[in-house]
């Protein structure tokens, strides 16, 4: 497929499955112009040189954009329609998760029962995380993760879905997604022992659902993937790297039963960059796509059919434009 002239932005494109997913699309597009929209301008640099030691032709701008302050959100916007006057792909990529330790009491309970698969899946109950309020009154995962990503797409809603080009939104949400830490009228999960991550990547998964209703009849389509567990700085921040070196064997072993063991940021962005060469109005936009990696190391795209109501998908979308006239007007 010709892919000339296309454009492509990635929130957190300096590190981990943002990085490699920059490598690839530059590899399967060879016309793309990129954008690495990232918070530091000293990494983001890094990364540009390393793309550009493998692409040295390859087009490949800069945007400072710390997606937990929603300013410094409206300014990126400002900056990239600027910039451009279409974009094909918006990577919604950036994200943490604020660890304070493993549950492994949990861990050792469940791990020969029933709840194996689950636990290994999603990780759901293994995470012991702690809350924080940015400077600007929002719970920083809720902000980093869902609404500054969410602001950014209203932002640069002119610019999307442009001249019969459809727009891609791609979220790098993840299994960890789970409705049980999900609270339709507390959505930032504020004052909450834990289940921050959670509560804010299934906010990603309703609210791709609520963009679909609202503006695939613009050329804008909305999809989410989960790139299974893999290790980048975001995993060390859980366990040191030398104790995930140290158990890779495991991995491959895991991988039997659990084939989102994907351990490296390659196999891990494989739905990511799959959803970039297909056509995205042929696509199930109620479905999350899910990087895959059996044992024998091949790569493949699940598709899991997402239970959301579009109620519960409205009610959100609208609390969200709530919440962002209330910086708007500031
Ligand atoms: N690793 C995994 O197993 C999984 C990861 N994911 C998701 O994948 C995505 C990428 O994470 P991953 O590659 O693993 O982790 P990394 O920590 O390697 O990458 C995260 C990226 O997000 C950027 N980022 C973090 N906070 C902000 C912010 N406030 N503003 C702008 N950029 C920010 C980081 O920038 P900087 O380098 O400056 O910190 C970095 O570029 C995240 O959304 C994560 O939730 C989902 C499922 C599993
Ligand atoms: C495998 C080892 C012997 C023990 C590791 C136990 C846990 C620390 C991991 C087991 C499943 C992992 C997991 C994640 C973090 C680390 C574990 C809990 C994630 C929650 C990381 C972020 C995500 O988005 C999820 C998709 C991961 C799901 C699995």
């Amino acid at each position: 497929m010709a892919t000339g002239g296309k454009v492509a932005i990635i929130t957190g494109g300096n590190a981990g499955i943002g990085l490699t997913v920059a490598q690839r699309l530059l590899t399967e597009h060879p016309e793309l112009t990129l954008c690495l929209a990232c918070r530091s301008k000293p990494r983001a640099e890094a990364a540009r040189d390393v793309l550009l030691l493998s692409h040295p032709k390859a087009s490949i701008s800069i945007v400072l954009v710390d997606t937990s302050n929603i300013k410094s959100v409206y300014q990126a916007a400002k900056q990239l329609k600027q910039m451009y006057n279409h974009v094909d792909y918006l990577y919604l990529n950036a994200g943490i998760m604020k660890v304070v330790g493993v549950n492994w009491d949990y861990f050792w309970k469940n791990l020969f029962s029933s709840k194996f698969i689950h636990m290994f899946t999603t990780g759901d109950g293994l995470l012991k995380e702690k809350e924080e309020i940015t400077e600007e009154g929002l719970e920083t995962v809720f902000a980093t993760n869902v609404f500054g990503h969410f602001v950014l797409i209203k932002e640069l809603e002119d610019i999307l879905g442009q001249n019969g080009c459809p727009t891609q939104l791609i979220w790098t949400s993840s299994s960890n997604a789970v409705e049980t830490h999900f609270d339709i009228d507390n959505i930032q999960h504020r004052n909450k022992e834990g289940g921050h991550y959670s509560s804010s990547k299934y906010s990603t998964d309703v609210l791709s659902i609520a963009l679909n209703i609202q503006f695939n009849n613009k050329g804008i389509y909305s999809h989410v993937t989960c790139p299974g567990l893999v290790m980048t700085n975001l995993t060390f921040g859980i366990l040191p790297s030398w104790f995930w070196n140290l158990i890779l064997p495991i991995f491959w072993l895991l991988r039997i039963f659990v084939p989102t063991m994907n351990y490296d940021t390659y196999n891990g962005s494989e739905a990511l960059v799959w959803l970039s060469k297909q056509q995205p109005e042929s696509l199930d936009a109620r479905c999350k796509y899910v990087s895959h990696c059996n044992f024998w190391g091949t790569r493949y795209v699940h598709q899991h059919k997402l239970k959301i109501e579009d109620k519960t998908a409205d009610n959100l979308y609208q609390q969200l434009v709530q919440l962002e006239q209330t910086f708007n007007h500031k």
